[in-house]
């Protein structure tokens, strides 16, 4: 990590909106990285980390507990925006509320011409399962770039690990609008962490 990454980092991220359904989303006016994935993944944790915050984005043990789009500013005025997303796949909300989130979630993916990257969050205990295959299918036909992040690498051992970069490195070659390399991380540990915010600059800047 470079002198300027960490100045970026380390500067002013402040929450800018919650947004419960599309006609809420900001203006597009900067770049826009998102953090997706299965509920209860990591992605509000891994996003506090990434900003040296304890609770910017709300985390929980409860799956289903970021139910909005929220977007936080980089930087003021903001070079880019950071936008936590509701988990999708969370068999125990009801199907309803599901399907609501899936609408938002899909329709802001496809729709937002600021939007950079989409960073799929997948838990390294359990790899890639049939629901992030789908949502990695939906990116590859809307044509939309994203980068495969491995989380809560601490609660498993090195060669557990190895394994699973292995096996996902394999699975995303599949996926035309995948990003040829992943990120192994741990919110608990700060693993990984510097070098994500190297591939969020990246992705900024792309
Ligand atoms: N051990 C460990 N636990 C983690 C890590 N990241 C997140 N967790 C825990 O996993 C749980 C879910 O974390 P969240 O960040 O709320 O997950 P989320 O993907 O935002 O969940 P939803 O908003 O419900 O979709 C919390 O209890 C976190 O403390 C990690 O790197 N290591
Ligand atoms: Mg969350």
């Amino acid at each position: 990590m470079n002198d300027m990454t960490s100045k970026i980092f380390s500067g002013p991220v402040t929450f800018l909106k919650s947004a419960p359904k599309l006609e809420f989303l900001p203006d597009p006016i900067v770049p826009e990285i998102a953090f997706a994935g299965r509920s209860n993944v990591g992605k509000s944790s891994l996003i506090n980390a990434l900003v040296n915050r304890k609770d910017m984005a709300r985390a929980s043990n409860t799956p289903g507990r970021t139910q909005e789009l929220n977007f936080f500013d980089v930087g003021t005025p903001p070079l880019f925006r950071i936008v936590d997303m509701p988990g999708y796949g969370y068999a125990k909300a009801p199907l309803k509320t599901v399907q609501q989130w899936r609408y938002l979630i899909n329709d802001y993916l496809r729709g937002r011409a600021v939007l950079k990257r989409v960073f799929v969050l997948i838990d390294s205990r359990h790899g890639i399962k049939e629901v992030d295959h789908e949502i990695m299918k939906m990116l590859d036909t809307a044509a939309i770039s994203y980068r495969i992040v491995l989380t809560k690498t601490d609660k498993i051992k090195a060669s557990e690990r190895e394994a699973v970069e292995v096996d996902t490195m394999a699975k995303l070659r599949k996926h035309v609008a995948a990003f040829p390399d992943i990120s192994v991380t741990s919110a608990e540990k700060r693993g990984g962490i510097d070098d994500l915010r190297d591939a969020v600059l990246e992705a900024v800047a792309s």
